[in-house]
């Protein structure tokens, strides 16, 4: 029998919450970006109420590129995504664990070994959030060239995830044989060199770790931009996403879902989740106090340096903070989101300063603020009117934040049959409903040697 069409729900932690104000909030844990041990008790939070994934994001520089009055939100020191949900991995038995590493300053080969041992280690729980990362200042980490452009970075994209695909093909399920008698460890007819030549990479393999018992990690991108919507559609199974409206939402869903469909995929075989960020309280009252108590500790300098960051790398101090955002060309970073704030602000007619007010929590997610009813409720209207599968949950602070949704908001869920009691499966794709993948990308057909 069919399973009823639930809720996915993940859990994007962002120590030590997504509020640039959070680290000073009493219900953050100021340092929780160098406590294993806090993100270890964070993740047993999630996995006991049955989280589909634990999620982290990545950017591979400090994520505050200019110093602002000394004072700065915690996003300038974190940990790295597959360290940690290895580290997570030790800790928890069933939830998905999700890290976010960039193709534009990876190798395939190494990529697809880490992943595939994540995959092992956790026992199928694996998921990589694929990005092409944004910033010039992670591509002055790696060498002293520029930023490669957005089109060329998503170009390398289709190619490295292909590469990574077919090395993680290289063992078939049943290859290893174990035969003490015979001698034979594995079957050679059952391990395949991918001899992989392309404009990106020259990689021959196989990789030398085994498929898991989901058969390879899942696969998650975030891209909106056209190429972004392209590289999803074709091979992401998961896709985040940052939508304000339903109306937005719908439009994202319905355009990703039939790009599925061109890629001769089953629509049912993207998941699309995306951002949101609650501020639940007993009482309407309660939750607006617990927001505008986040506001309050908003340092200006430090909410407009964020704001500079999210609308691509432009540093909006230099402008009068009381005065219209300025128009500002498309930069290489993101395009999305430098797209959505500009709309959000012309929208709504917002400063500088009021919008870096308006987006210091969701940083242009969806924001709800309210009771464990009125979230329920308006997830339940995007969930059922087809604007997601599911959603990508931002904690205001951490861990209290994700306290108040687990608490309020899941038992209100439960109890409109909008979310599971207990996981349906062991590994990450039983649970989120998508099919174990077989063998695919290119492989030869000889075995090898
Ligand atoms: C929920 C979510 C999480 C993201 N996490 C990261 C991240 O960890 N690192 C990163 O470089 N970009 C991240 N991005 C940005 C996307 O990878 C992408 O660059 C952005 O959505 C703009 O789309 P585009 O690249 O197609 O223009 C994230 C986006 C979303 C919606």
């Amino acid at each position: 029998m069919a399973r009823p069409r639930q809720l996915k729900l993940g859990a994007f932690l962002m120590a030590p919450g997504h509020h640039v104000a959070a680290w000073r909030h009493p219900g953050a844990q100021a340092d929780l970006g160098a406590d294993f041990r806090g993100y270890a008790a964070i993740a047993r939070q999630a996995e006991a109420a049955k989280l589909d994934l634990l999620f982290v994001d990545d950017v591979l520089a400090v994520k505050d590129t200019r110093p602002a009055t000394g004072k700065r939100s915690a996003r300038s020191a974190f940990f790295e995504p597959l360290t940690l949900m290895a580290g997570l991995a030790a800790v928890t038995e069933r939830i998905g664990l999700t890290a976010t590493v960039s193709t534009t300053f990876h190798e395939p080969y190494n990529l697809a070994r880490k992943f595939a041992s994540l995959d092992l280690i956790s026992a199928g729980r694996a998921a990589w959030n694929l990005v092409t990362s944004n910033t010039e200042a992670e591509a002055q980490n790696f060498s002293d060239l520029p930023h490669l452009r957005h089109a060329d970075r998503y170009q390398r994209a289709e190619e490295f995830i292909d590469v990574v695909i077919g090395l993680w093909n290289s063992f078939d399920d049943d290859a290893f044989a174990h035969d003490r008698t015979s001698g034979v460890y594995y079957d050679p007819a059952k391990l395949h060199v991918l001899a992989h030549r392309g404009r990106h990479f020259a990689v021959r393999g196989p990789l030398n770790v085994r498929r898991s018992p989901q058969g390879h990690p899942v696969i998650v991108q975030a891209g909106s931009s056209e190429p972004g919507k392209e590289l999803a559609a074709r091979t992401a199974e998961i896709v985040f996403t940052a939508q304000q409206t339903l109306a937005d939402a719908q439009a994202f869903y319905n355009d990703l879902k039939s790009r599925v469909a061109r890629h001769g995929r089953a629509p049912d075989e993207l998941l699309v989740m995306p951002g949101i960020f609650p501020v639940v309280g007993r009482s309407r009252q309660e939750a607006q106090d617990k927001f505008e108590a986040l506001q309050a500790l908003i340092d200006p300098a430090v909410g407009i340096q964020l704001l500079s960051d999210m609308i691509g790398g432009f540093d909006l101090s230099a402008y009068p903070p009381d005065g219209p955002v300025p128009d500002l060309p498309e930069t290489n970073g993101g395009k999305s989101r430098q797209h959505l704030l500009f709309e959000l602000a012309r929208r709504d007619g917002l400063t500088i300063i009021e919008l870096a007010r308006r987006i210091a929590g969701a940083r242009g997610h969806w924001q709800v603020v309210g009771t464990a009813q009125d979230i329920a409720d308006q997830i339940e209207e995007r969930f059922t009117k087809g604007g997601a599968d599911g959603f990508n949950i931002m904690p205001p602070t951490l861990p209290a934040g994700l306290t108040d949704f687990i608490d309020l908001v899941l038992p209100e869920l439960r109890r409109r049959g909008l979310f599971r009691i207990d996981y349906e499966g062991a590994t990450l794709r039983e649970n989120l409903g998508l099919p174990r993948p077989t063998r695919r990308g290119t492989d030869q057909a000889q075995a090898a040697e």
